[in-house]
């Protein structure tokens, strides 16, 4: 039984300060430990993770299986960019690390494959592929990926740039490759999960607008000033 067993028809929150806010205040990791350890206690199936320093506090903290990433640099590919950072975020601890999966070019001049291959001789970690489109999904199982997730839809040239989450690509790669498919990016509501599941989801994945303060305040900020109107008079 592999642990991806372990997340099958469940919730994964991903715990993690914001990406390109490095003046977020829960980028810290006895802080991420402990909202890791809320969402648990809420019936988190298991939870997604930042940084080797995140990685080992959250998994201190929680008894779920922890999915690691790595996030570094400023290039196109910055979800676990390179082999090094992966057998990083793996030594910390993850059994799952993330990898960007996309056909774009990495930092380090490697492969997604040669990643794969990295983590395979040093760690017994599984490999969950952070795709965009079905063509990187099928690539990503043939270079030896344990599952995949739509994480990347959205924020490459080669997906739709949409609010909502992309839940036929969900459905497509449920159809096309043999592996558990995770729904992630942009899930907000319990009708988007519903419709993921339906798709075909393995298990569906939400960050910000469970783990993310700094998101929800500045999202209601911003509503609250479209109904009220930019610049209203104060009365
Ligand atoms: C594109 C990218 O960098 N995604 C990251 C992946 O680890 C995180 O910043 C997201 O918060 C996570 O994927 C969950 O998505 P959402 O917060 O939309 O539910």
């Amino acid at each position: 039984m592999s642990v991806l067993d372990d997340l099958a028809g469940g919730l994964v929150v991903s715990c993690q300060p914001l990406p390109d806010d490095p003046g977020d205040p829960m980028r810290d990791a006895y802080v991420q430990a402990r909202v890791a350890a809320a969402v648990v206690r809420g019936g988190a199936v298991g939870v997604r993770v930042n940084s080797p320093a995140h990685v080992r506090a959250v998994c201190a903290a929680v008894d779920v299986p922890v999915i690691g990433l790595y996030k570094h640099g400023d290039a196109d590919v910055f979800i676990t960019p390179t082999a090094g950072h992966a057998v990083e975020v793996a030594l910390a601890g993850a059994p799952i690390v993330a990898v960007d999966a996309t056909d774009r070019p990495r930092p380090d001049g490697r492969t997604f494959a040669d990643t794969v291959r990295a983590l395979r001789d040093r760690t017994a970690a599984l490999v969950l592929a952070d795709v965009s489109t079905v063509e990187e999904g099928v690539a990503a199982v043939a270079a030896g990926a344990d599952a995949v997730a739509t994480t990347l839809s959205g924020y490459t040239a080669a997906s739709p740039h949409a609010d909502g989450p992309d839940v036929a690509l969900v459905g497509r790669l449920a159809a096309a490759v043999p592996v558990p498919v995770f729904a992630e990016g942009r899930y907000r509501t319990a009708e988007q999960i519903d419709a993921a599941f339906a798709a075909g989801a393995h298990a569906v994945v939400v960050g910000n607008a469970v783990t993310s303060p700094l998101w929800i305040t500045r999202r209601l900020v911003a509503s609250l000033r479209g109904t009220t109107g930019a610049g209203a008079p104060q009365r």
